[in-house]
């Protein structure tokens, strides 16, 4: 699939599902939420669905066992907290860049396109994360969950990252995995390439019609080296 990349001056990443695989770190975490509440753990696989709105909705549907659910603001906070209690201590225990991360990452760098990374998960597991596995250092900026008034699909935090890194909706490339990361860049005016790897709550990213599919971020690069030919 091609997409336009003629006028590129920055790339921002989705985390979860994208740069990292952190489903790992994340199951555990909820898990060990689940047993102070006396609940069954949930499988892994089950828990990678649910990633990518941020960790509240994941710890509501860890406890409701349903993708829209809601046990109440008086179950879910105390389990919030007590996720991220338990998150903090192991953010990149089990955590991994998937392949071609890290030489895509290191390539767009090399062209001197901006980049930076914009998630739903909060800043401050977002930030060791990146920089245990190596790829803060790429990254002018680290837009958090709660950095901006309303998460993704809002536009709102990659326009904040957008500010900070001076460049103009149109000559932004976003990287996710998910409908959400397609939503947030259509309602912010700027171009998106998908993943097939990541969390999607288990849907086919295909069905949110990004402008073009990578198998890795290997692929990113190339792609945006053509932009001046
Ligand atoms: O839901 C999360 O906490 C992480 O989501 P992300 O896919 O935006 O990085
Ligand atoms: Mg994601």
């Amino acid at each position: 699939m091609k997409a336009d990349l003629s006028r590129i001056r920055a790339v921002l990443y989705d985390l979860d599902g994208t740069l990292v695989d952190s489903a790992p770190d994340l199951a555990v975490a909820v898990n060990r939420v689940l047993a102070d509440l006396g609940q069954q753990p949930r499988e892994e696989n089950e828990i990678r669905r649910w990633v990518g709105n941020g960790a509240r909705r994941l710890i509501m549907r860890a406890l409701t066992g349903e993708h829209e659910g809601d046990p109440g603001d008086e179950h879910t906070d105390p389990a919030l907290e007590q996720f991220f209690e338990y998150y903090g201590e192991r953010v990149a225990e089990r955590s991994r860049l998937y392949p071609g991360v890290a030489e895509g990452i290191a390539g767009v760098a090399e062209l001197g396109i901006a980049q930076a990374v914009v998630t739903n998960k909060p800043r401050r597991f977002a930030e060791p994360l990146l920089e245990t596995l190596g790829i803060r250092r790429y990254m002018a900026t680290v837009v958090g969950g709660e950095c901006a008034p309303v998460k993704k699909p809002d536009p709102a935090p990659l326009r904040l990252a957008l500010e900070r890194l001076g460049v103009e909706p149109a000559q932004a490339l976003m990287v996710g995995d998910s409908a959400v990361d397609v939503g947030a860049a259509r309602n912010t005016g700027m171009k998106v390439i998908c993943v097939p790897y990541g969390y999607n709550a288990g849907n086919a990213i295909e069905d949110a019609f990004p402008d073009a599919m990578v198998k890795s971020l290997a692929e990113i690069p190339a792609m945006l080296r053509s932009r001046a030919a």
